[in-house]
């Protein structure tokens, strides 16, 4: 299977390693030192069950790669408007393109079906320039439970013990595609699935983000130490309560005891990616990670206080550091 990574950074390169492990035909997009140094040393993942040294095929320029069986897209959402621009020379007429981000995605509403079939999320997709260029039929939702990062160009560090990739097609079905993109992740040693309700898994893992990506963004922390303090926990459990109920809300009930969902995260000493942007001066996800699911609160007559203040203060931390720019309904 010929699968193109867009976007080798910390969740990228991991899965760039599965896939080569894996014994698929990867190459990756990749850009700056973090290109260079692939292309010198090869791709190092250091990882719980082993490490991974691989050397895949590394560009900058989508023409010299050509049309793919499979794109995987794990770039920051404020990057996915280059992505849309840059990717058609991957594209073939069957070609999928699947999206490992975190967040409400910007297909949420494709195939969704009811009143709000077809609807925008213009937080993941200001202008709808990924949905008018790459279009919803060809992307694949995905979901990733793993904490990585980037310590030094061409590796990646993966600070969970345990990892997880969900896939799912936003109308349920069971594709090949997507059960083929599945098989190529697990033969390189990544838990993989297909998922028959992807929306449910975006919600389940956004309630994990959204209970501690804000007050680790505040903190400067990571999710360890920040977690140690007991009146942040229970703020960050008061967060994950608000979110279940946008969730049902939003009609994808999600269950589980909210303070095991914070005992979890208090066990890594791994820094959210968004706290990663702050710190590395990089565009961060406020909208589609904090803001999206904030609005569809408002829309469904929610109340999340505690959210909404924990990301009002995020919102001006990114914007003094001029990684985010509010836009107008954000307040
Ligand atoms: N890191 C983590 O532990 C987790 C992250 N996630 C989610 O996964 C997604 C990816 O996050 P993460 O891997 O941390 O992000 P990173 O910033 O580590 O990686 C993104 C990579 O994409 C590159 N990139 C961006 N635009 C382009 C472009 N036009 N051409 C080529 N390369 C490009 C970036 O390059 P450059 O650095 O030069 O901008 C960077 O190397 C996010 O939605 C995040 O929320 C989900 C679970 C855990
Ligand atoms: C912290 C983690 C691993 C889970 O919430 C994550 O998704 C991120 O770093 O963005």
């Amino acid at each position: 299977m010929k699968v193109c990574i867009f976007g080798a950074g910390a969740i990228g390169g991991h899965l760039a390693g599965r896939l080569a492990k894996g014994g698929a035909e990867v190459s990756v997009l990749a850009r700056g030192a973090q290109l260079a140094a692939i292309r010198a040393k090869g791709l190092r993942v250091l990882a719980a069950d082993g490490d991974i040294h691989v050397h895949p095929r590394a560009e900058a320029d989508p023409a010299a790669l050509g049309p793919q069986d499979a794109v995987v897209v794990c770039t920051k959402v404020p990057a996915l408007g280059d992505v849309a621009r840059a990717i058609g020379p991957l594209l073939g007429p069957e070609t999928s393109v699947t999206f490992v981000t975190n967040g409400i995605p910007w297909w949420y509403f494709h195939a969704h079906g009811g009143a709000e079939e077809g609807q925008r999320v213009p937080e993941a997709d200001p202008g709808d320039v990924v949905w008018d260029s790459i279009g919803p039929k060809r992307a694949i939702g995905g979901v990733i439970y793993s904490a990585c990062s980037v310590p030094e160009p061409g590796v990646i560090e993966v600070t969970s013990r345990t990892n997880k990739l969900l896939l799912g097609e936003p109308d349920g079905s069971r594709s090949d595609r997507t059960v083929a993109l599945a098989t190529a992740f697990k033969q390189g040693g990544m838990p993989c699935s297909v998922s028959a309700d992807i929306r449910s898994d975006v919600w389940a893992k956004l309630i994990t983000n959204l209970s501690n990506a804000p007050v680790c963004v505040l903190t400067r922390r990571h999710m360890q130490d920040t977690f140690a303090d007991a009146v942040v926990r229970e703020a960050a459990v008061t967060v994950v309560r608000e979110s279940l109920a946008i969730a049902a809300a939003m009609g994808r009930p999600v269950g589980g005891a909210p303070e095991e969902r914070i005992n979890q995260s208090a066990q890594l000493a791994h820094k959210p990616s968004i706290l990663q942007d702050l710190e590395a001066g990089r565009p961060m996800e406020v909208d589609s990670l904090f803001q999206a699911p904030l609005r569809l609160a408002r829309e469904k007559g929610v109340p999340a206080p505690t959210l909404s203040l924990l990301v009002a203060m995020v919102a001006q931390v990114a914007e003094a550091a001029g990684l985010y720019r509010r836009s107008a309904q954000d307040g």
